[in-house]
């Protein structure tokens, strides 16, 4: 296995930047998911990391092979990189093991190697004795499975998955995200995936690259994206973060510092170096906001909506303060919230959104 190490890559097509100025170091051995909304530049960024594209200026390493620069580019064949896509495209013709050794008898390893080495992949993806079912006769989680062991075969450097799941139902998701974290477990591959879903970036990777419009928003392990959003974009992507505009009062001390949101005084988790200032944001989630207690401080408005989801309710609160925010949390249900009553909230806790001018 080897890292890889993208490196102030930018894609253009025509004049526009699908991929911009993008730096990221994939550890050997380590797990990224690439997550971001739709358009925000991440199939480019696997189609050049599998040199499908090239590069129009930064570079791209595998190991420490160059493969990618504005002048040249290895090609995908002689990169040892494994693609596992959504759509798996099994030879429905073939059995199992005849599908996984293709690339082997193309090649024209022979047939003793080339069985020893179908054996190992499958049994790196727990395929043991289906050497010899046709795809029709497999579920669809199989069926993915073969589809790594194929790429698995040809011994890569690396693995890029291709929103991997994105077909299968819901049940059957759940069940390969754990069996893709137990093969990595296993395996040690070193793994690039291309996901929409968050859920499924925070449950799998070691590390999540947030895309925004082609630029990387951020790149840290998942509890940190949620914690510690680095800009907006970031904040309200992962689990539905709530932007909040603030007003910092004290300087940063110890990774805390006191603001006032909608009226409200809140001490919030920040980096270091924050200084007082009147234009700022925080981030809160759900978890962080609940109904105030009387005579405690806390955020007066109306209940706009309350979603009964058995066994807790989802609040949607409007201040009066700011009626444009919507705050959401959770309350046990039977819960005493009904929409259009008046009702007081507080904030416990959230994270100041790093920048702006200091006042
Ligand atoms: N060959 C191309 N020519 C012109 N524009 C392109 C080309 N490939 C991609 N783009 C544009 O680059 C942007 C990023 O596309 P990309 O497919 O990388 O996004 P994505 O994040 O993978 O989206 P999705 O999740 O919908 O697949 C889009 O605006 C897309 O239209």
């Amino acid at each position: 296995m080897a890292g890889l190490t993208i490196n102030g890559v930018t894609k253009t097509f025509g004049d526009f930047d699908a991929v911009k100025d993008v730096s990221i170091e994939v550890k050997d051995g380590e797990f990224l998911a690439v997550l971001g909304p739709s358009g925000c530049g991440k199939t480019t960024l696997l189609r050049l990391v599998a040199g499908f594209e090239n590069v129009t200026s930064g570079d791209i390493r595998i190991g420490n092979e160059i493969v990618s620069t504005a002048q040249g580019c290895v090609p995908p064949e002689k990169r040892r990189v494994g693609i596992v896509f959504q759509n798996y495209a099994l030879w429905p013709h073939m059995t199992v093991a005849e599908n996984i050794g293709y690339s082997l008898k193309v090649a024209k390893v022979d047939a003793e190697t080339r069985k020893r080495r179908v054996d190992d992949a499958m049994a790196l993806v727990d395929l043991k004795g289906f050497g010899d079912r046709r795809p029709a006769n497999l579920s669809g989680g199989q069926r993915q499975r073969v589809a790594l062991a194929r790429c698995l075969v040809a011994a890569p450097s690396l693995v890029l998955f291709d929103e991997p799941l994105a077909n299968l139902d819901v049940h059957l998701r759940a069940s390969m995200e754990d069996e893709f974290a137990a093969f990595h477990k296993r395996t040690g591959t070193t793994i690039v995936y291309i996901t929409h879903d968050q859920a499924e970036a925070m449950a799998l990777a070691d590390r999540i690259a947030v895309m925004d419009n082609g630029r990387l928003a951020q790149l840290a392990a998942p509890r940190e994206l949620y914690r510690e959003p680095a800009n907006e974009m970031v904040a309200s992507f992962i689990s539905e973060g709530m932007v909040i505009p603030a007003q910092v009062l004290s300087p940063a001390e110890s990774g805390h510092l006191k603001v006032s949101v909608l009226g409200q005084e809140v001490v919030v988790r920040c980096r270091d170096g924050e200084k007082p200032r009147h234009e700022a944001k925080v981030c809160c989630r759900a978890p962080d906001i609940s109904a105030a207690a009387p005579g405690e401080p806390g955020i007066d408005g109306t209940i706009r909506r309350a979603v009964h989801k058995g066994g807790v309710a989802r609040i949607e609160f409007a201040p009066d303060a700011d009626p444009t925010v919507t705050l959401h949390f959770e309350q046990p249900d039977p819960s005493p919230f009904e929409a259009g009553a008046k009702a007081r909230v507080r904030i416990a806790s959230g994270w100041l959104i790093p920048g702006g001018a200091s006042a």
